[in-house]
């Protein structure tokens, strides 16, 4: 060590050199990347507060990211750090004004996104599948035919070396530790080599040895020529020595960037001297948080809010040209979006869904067996009452607890279960694996099979038990409207959920149910010629009205013969069947009419919880009618905050 150094420099040294040593080596198919730098002038950022007010997060801020480098954003809690990388990765760009440069040239998001990634802080996998699996999958999905099977293997086992996950290849991602689970998500992002690479909180939930392991694996992809940007809390000395750049952001601003070391200097010349054997980068954030006085404006003015180049004096790295980067943006464009067809993603994620789905033993077996036994119970209640011209009312009792079995069954778990997945979504969909087209395609195929299977259980023993008509045409309408049901139930879970949270969506479900019950049954009792208008128009928007007639008409339409009275009954007064459907208001039910307007609300719901999907995954604020609905329900109707 040079004897011209301060304290803190060789500090600096001391720990550089030791991290030196441990910082992994590349994998060939991990190849260096052409130079991708980031610059970004005066970029604002504003979220909406309230009905008119709003808060200013990033104000003005500059900078100036290059590859090759590991750069950190650091800085207080609340400072705005999450904020700029969202901006700066265009996971969030609604409200923000400002210039970001991608090489000196604009940044075009569509193909900023081919060439970058962005690493969520919260570590969500999809459940099921183990480390090797969601690898391949991830390879399957972003680089498809166009690589071969044996290179895309050869790559999924560098980058597992790489991250240290090969002894886990055959884990579970539930079964992963955290570090384990934060080195698959970055192990997933790599493997097509992208020349960008955000992460939000890297080292969260992380002890001291499995961060230092973690940013030394950043540090080495960013000399592989990558430009690495991360937002972190206060990094120990060890850890801070490993960051070629770090840009601290206080209120929106920015206090300072460049080389870690000059941090002490820089602060020396504004007053404010760091204690001897002090992290400067401790001592930076107590300083911005307002510990030793105001200073923010003073170092905001001295780093001219991150415009000031003068501390970031490290020269970008000598291999990449600025020829070859921009040849690689030129083949970026020509590029498709994602890495195989909109057919081939379906068929990968529609596997995925089904091995998923069938993995979760202890999932389909309580499904199948509730559905054995709620067959059972509703067979028992109402056994042998089918052809008995005596309990017809309480027959069509068993028509109405049947729909609203296939109501509530099917839409329950897709409130509870959907919200979760969207942040999966979010993740896959912003990090181009997949389109939402061929997502929701999968989604509706895997749902299906599962719900088929359980709906044929259930009609199977109620049918049989409560001696409904043994009649081919009329089991088949009866199974069929009953599938329909369920199908559009569950597709209405996923259209509430896919914009509210579980809390929320699981009061929302079921108190829109409960209207759409009510309409489903007005007429009874009264006939058709009694409904107000309002109530017959209301009585459209409910898909288990349809489904109600759909039901009825299936096991009393079509000139059904008259049924059974017990000799022990003096009177069946709904012996004949066309009198129960004048009463139920349902004589001029159509079976077909029926079933084809619950398939409408079907493709209705689909239709829905796509937009409104499409509109999260946008991040862009609309004024859409969805979106105002939303606010309203989270802004008065919010039980989870009660
Ligand atoms: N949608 C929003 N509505 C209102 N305020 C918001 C919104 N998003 C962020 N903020 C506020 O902006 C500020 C910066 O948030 P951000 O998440 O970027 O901070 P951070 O520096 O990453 O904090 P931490 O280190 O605690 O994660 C915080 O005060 C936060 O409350």
């Amino acid at each position: 060590m040079s004897p011209a150094m301060s304290d803190q420099e060789q500090i600096f040294q001391y720990w550089r050199d030791l991290a030196e040593e441990h910082i992994p080596k590349m994998g060939f198919h991990l190849a260096e990347r052409p130079p991708v730098d980031i610059e970004f002038t005066d970029l604002n950022y504003t979220v909406p507060t309230g009905k008119n007010s709003s808060k200013l997060i990033l104000r003005s801020v500059s900078g100036y990211f290059k590859s090759g480098e590991l750069t950190a954003i650091l800085g207080p809690s609340g400072a705005g750090k999450s904020t700029l990388l969202n901006v700066l990765a265009g996971y969030r760009g609604g409200d923000g004004t400002g210039s970001i440069l991608i090489n000196g040239v604009p940044r075009d998001a569509r193909y900023f996104r081919k060439l970058s990634r962005y690493i969520m802080q919260e570590d969500v996998h999809q459940d099921g599948l183990t480390v090797f699996e969601s690898m391949k999958y991830s390879a399957d999905l972003k680089l498809g035919a166009s690589v071969g099977e044996q290179q895309k293997l050869d790559m999924i086992s560098d980058i597992l070396e790489l991250l240290r996950l090969k002894k886990c290849k055959a884990t579970t991602t539930n079964r992963l530790s955290g570090g384990e689970k934060k080195r698959l998500s970055i192990a997933l992002e790599l493997v097509n080599n992208p020349a960008v690479i955000f992460l939000d909180e890297p080292t969260t939930g992380l002890d001291d040895l499995s961060s230092a392991q973690c940013l030394n694996l950043l540090k080495s992809l960013a000399r592989g020529g990558r430009t690495v940007i991360c937002s972190i809390h206060t990094p120990s000395a060890k850890l801070f020595a490993l960051f070629d750049n770090v840009y601290i952001v206080a209120e929106g601003q920015c206090v300072f960037q460049g080389l870690g070391e000059d941090i002490v200097p820089f602060l020396a010349q504004n007053g404010l001297p760091c204690p001897k054997h002090f992290n400067p980068a401790d001592f930076i954030i107590e300083v911005s948080s307002g510990e030793y006085g105001y200073h923010n404006d003073k170092l905001v003015n001295a780093i001219e809010n991150g415009r000031c180049k003068r501390w970031n004096r490290k020269p970008p790295p000598k291999d990449f040209t600025r020829q070859n980067s921009e040849r690689e943006f030129h083949q970026l464009r020509k590029q498709p979006d994602y890495g195989c067809s909109t057919w081939d993603q379906f068929i990968l994620l529609s596997k995925r869904m089904l091995s998923q789905q069938w993995r979760d033993i202890n999932n389909v077996v309580l499904k199948l067996v509730m559905h054995v036994v709620v067959g059972l119970v509703v067979g028992g209640m109402f056994f042998q009452i089918g052809n008995d011209a005596s309990k017809t009312l309480f027959n069509f009792g068993f028509c109405y607890v049947s729909m609203i079995v296939f109501m509530y069954i099917p839409m329950l778990p897709a409130l509870v279960w959907f919200p979760m997945e969207v942040q999966l979504i979010k993740r896959e969909h912003f990090n181009r694996w997949y389109n939402l087209n061929s997502y929701f395609m999968a989604l509706t195929v895997s749902r299906l099979i599962q719900q088929l299977l359980c709906s044929v259980i259930y009609i199977s023993i109620v049918y049989y038990m409560t001696n409904q008509p043994q009649e081919w045409g009329r089991v088949v309408k009866f199974s069929i409207i009953m599938v329909l049901i369920a199908i559009a139930s569950d597709a209405f879970g996923l259209a509430i959920s896919s914009r509210l949270d579980i809390i929320n969506g699981c009061f929302v479900g079921p108190a829109i149910s409960v209207p759409l019950m009510l309409l489903g049954c007005y007429s009874f009792g009264i006939g058709s010629n009694e409904i107000p208008l309002w109530v017959f128009i209301s009585m459209q928007f409910s898909y288990l009205r349809f489904g109600i007639e759909g039901i009825v008409s299936a096991i009393y339409g079509e000139g059904r013969p008259a049924m059974v009275c017990p000799v022990e009954e003096i009177y069946c007064h709904y012996k004949t069947p066309t009198l129960l459907l004048e009463e139920l208001g349902m004589e001029k039910a159509n079976w077909y009419i029926a079933a084809t307007l619950v398939f409408f609300y079907f493709i209705l719901f689909k239709v829905i919880s796509f937009v409104v999907l499409r509109q999260r995954l946008r991040r862009a604020r609309s004024t859409g009618i969805i979106w105002m609905v939303g606010r309203f329900i989270k802004r008065y109707f919010n039980v989870a905050t009660h």
